[in-house]
């Protein structure tokens, strides 16, 4: 399977060739690397020849591949995919970007959820695979559980989402403005006797100064937090907070929509996003049942104890980044009946929430 990289160096894409790498992916495949802005140049180290960087707006190029794998961003796919498809290519077309999500003939992957769904929809021809967006395919992990058991009649969604969902630069960004806040009172902070007020005077002082870096985010994430993700719709929703409720089903596949809904948050984790869920059960399920439930859906998903020390140890964003877990906790019911359950999970963004369902993708039509 002649399978084409576009995006391999971009933050997505490099986790993504890191999972790959750690799982011997390119060993059963042949990959092509494509740019969009070195043609010619050295491609990657995978343990094996590959080509020069071909380019990546080539329609002729990238007709020569069995599969496309994408995590160059929505107006890439925008502009290339279509043409591509009017050129006839019948390749599978896997994505990071959005852009194609909710489009009639795509799939919305994320395996341990909806591998079903996946395997129907390649019986029947389709070629259009694309990851969902991390807030969704986080909660899903954590929660398939229940969703995929039907007992879930709605949620709320509250994010804590990581500075890595809004790009590399803006990770830069965050460090920079705790660099800057820490810069502004550290002969203060090295004194014991400084008075605390004075130093937060100066910290309010700093955050709204003219010179705090906020080129990226627009406005200060550290020490602060973010109430608005993504663009601005007419019911007022954010466009992330929509994506809930429309991705979700369609990764579940429901008849009749659950309605999620809810607040989405930027705070200043690296690349961890993180979300405390109200769910209206369908019944009046055991917790005991539940923790079973959540456990046992799927390899990644693991029940921490609703204790203060579990919690504050093995359910928060230093524990997770970097790893394929994604703990739920605090799970308890709610004071509003036995039907109210409350949960809080983490999830690496980059790993669940963009690469990982990616890379699965490839592997299961390798693997047909
Ligand atoms: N960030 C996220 O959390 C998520 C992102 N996505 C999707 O993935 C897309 C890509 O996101 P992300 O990986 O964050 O984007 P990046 O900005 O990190 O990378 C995108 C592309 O930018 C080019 N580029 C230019 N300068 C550099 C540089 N210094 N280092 C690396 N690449 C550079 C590369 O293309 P080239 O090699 O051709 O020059 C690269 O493939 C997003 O647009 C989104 O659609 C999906 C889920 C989550
Ligand atoms: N919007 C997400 C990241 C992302 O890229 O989402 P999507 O793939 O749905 O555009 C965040 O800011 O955390």
């Amino acid at each position: 399977m002649r399978v084409g990289f576009v995006g391999w160096r971009g933050m997505v894409g490099s986790v993504l060739m890191e999972r790959m790498l750690a799982e011997n992916d390119f060993a059963d495949i042949e990959p092509i690397f494509f740019t969009t802005s070195n043609i010619g140049g050295t491609p990657p180290v995978i343990g094996k020849e590959t080509p020069a960087l071909k380019d990546a707006t080539s329609i002729t190029e990238l007709k020569a591949m069995d599969a496309v794998v994408s995590c160059q961003g929505g107006d890439y796919t925008k502009s290339v995919f279509p043409e591509l498809r009017k050129a006839g290519w019948q390749g599978y077309w896997i994505d990071a970007a959005s852009a194609l999500r909710m489009a009639e003939d795509s799939i919305i992957v994320l395996d341990p959820v909806n591998k079903t769904n996946i395997e129907d929809a390649i019986s029947k021809g389709k070629k259009d695979f694309i990851g969902g967006n991390c807030t969704v395919s986080l909660m899903l992990m954590a929660l398939g559980g229940l969703f995929q058991n039907g007992l879930v009649e709605w949620a709320t969604a509250m994010t804590y989402q990581a500075a890595s969902g809004a790009g590399a630069q803006n990770m830069r960004e965050l460090i920079n403005q705790m660099g800057a806040l820490k810069q502004s009172v550290a002969s203060e902070l090295a004194d014991p006797s400084s008075a605390i007020l004075e130093i937060d005077r100066t910290i309010a002082e700093t955050l709204r100064s003219e010179d705090f870096p906020t080129d990226k985010f627009g406005f200060p994430l550290a020490g602060s937090l973010l109430p608005f993700i993504d663009t601005q719709l007419d019911n007022g929703q954010s466009r992330e907070e929509w994506k809930a409720e429309a991705e979700a089903n369609k990764i579940l596949g429901t008849d009749k929509a659950i309605p999620i809904d809810g607040t989405c948050v930027r705070i200043g984790a690296m690349r961890c996003h993180s979300q405390a869920l109200t769910l209206k059960l369908t019944k009046d399920v055991p917790l005991s049942d539940i923790e079973s439930l959540l456990a046992e859906a799927n390899p990644w998903a693991s029940v921490v104890p609703n204790t203060r020390d579990d919690s504050l140890r093995d359910l928060t964003p230093t524990k997770v980044t970097g790893t394929l877990q994604v703990p739920v906790g605090r799970l308890r019911k709610l004071s509003m009946g036995p039907e109210y359950l409350n949960a809080f999970t983490v999830g690496d963004q980059l790993l669940w929430g963009a690469a990982e369902p990616l890379r699965r993708m490839l592997r299961i039509l390798v693997e047909r």
